[in-house]
């Protein structure tokens, strides 16, 4: 029988394996963990969701999602090491107890399987979508450019060459719609946490312009909080702040957008490493850096539920 016990958590998987160890962990934690369908990407791949849930209807929930950049391989791992983890520890863990007790989680692991596919098969270093641009010979638009918040500002591309192509219009990419659609529909999401990789760092809004937003003081204290427990683990030093002061400017991210719709809690992570490695880090550190984020996650899921 297929076990997520003998999974490899410390090896980078193909979608057919990560889509097949969704099932195994649902089957295992029937009455915490399920799988719901979001939408279908260009190439018509599914777009899955774990869903960890204790009961109630609508209840406030926390979004995550890893592999919108499909070339961030440690993103998806990471993902699929924590969706295990919160698996595990409901019921052990005072604090994801407490959590699951009353929100939500929804995971999204594989946020851009056409773009992780053709890592596969392809070209390892993809980061965009895989639709079509009429009128061009370069395919993709970038998810992370997408979004309906300073969509085609400083930080994107009208260029459909460009690996920070906008797109058409915002929401044109199924990957970034099917996420829009669910978060609306939801209505009750207080928290969007979108995992890419790499430089270490904790982003928060904004990115599309330098002014920081009226949540800053405590998204920065909240953000100086969560790298400091991350790096109480391994000694992993990262950054934190707003996008554009302390990345660069970017219009149309995700979490941009989340928080211009009422989502006041949301972040992104950028996993290791600081450029040595890059996108190819080595799978004997994915669980290492998986180990190392799961106290930042916390914190900042603690405090939604506390806020
Ligand atoms: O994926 C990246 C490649 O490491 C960096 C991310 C940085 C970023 C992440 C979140 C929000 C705005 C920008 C990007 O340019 O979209
Ligand atoms: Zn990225």
């Amino acid at each position: 029988k297929r076990s997520s016990r003998t999974f490899d958590f410390a090896s980078y998987h193909t979608i057919d394996e990560i889509y097949d160890w969704m099932d195994v962990l649902v089957e295992e934690h029937p009455k915490l963990v399920s799988k719901i369908q979001i939408g279908q990407s260009y190439e018509n791949r599914p777009l899955y969701v774990l869903k960890f849930s204790t009961g109630g209807s609508k209840r406030p929930a926390i979004w995550l999602d890893t592999g919108i950049h499909s070339r961030e391989w440690i993103t998806q791992a990471t993902g699929v090491w924590t969706a295990n983890k919160i698996a595990q520890e409901y019921g052990q863990d005072p604090s994801v107890t407490a959590i699951l007790d009353s929100m939500d989680i929804f995971l999204e692991i594989i946020t851009n399987p056409d773009g992780f596919a053709f890592t596969h098969s392809s070209n390892r270093l993809w980061r965009k979508t895989r639709s079509i641009n009429a009128g061009s010979r370069c395919v993709g638009v970038d998810p992370n450019r997408n979004w309906d918040a300073g969509f085609g500002g400083a930080g994107s591309s009208s260029n459909p060459c460009s690996e920070t192509y906008h797109g058409p219009h915002a929401h044109s990419e199924r990957e970034v719609r099917a996420i829009v659609d669910f978060i609306r529909a939801h209505g009750n999401v207080k928290s969007v946490i979108s995992i890419h990789s790499y430089s270490q760092m904790l982003l928060f809004p904004y990115g599309y312009k330098r002014a920081p937003t009226p949540d800053h003081q405590e998204m920065n204290e909240l953000a100086k909080k969560a790298v400091s427990d991350l790096a109480a683990v391994f000694g992993t030093k990262y950054t934190y702040g707003s996008i554009a002061n302390t990345i660069y400017m970017a219009g149309g991210t995700t979490i941009d957008w989340a928080y211009d719709n009422g989502v006041k809690y949301s972040f992104s992570l950028e996993l290791r490493d600081s450029g040595r490695y890059g996108f190819l880090l080595p799978s004997s550190q994915i669980v290492p850096t998986a180990t190392e984020t799961w106290p930042a996650l916390l914190d900042i899921m603690v405090h939604v539920l506390e806020h």
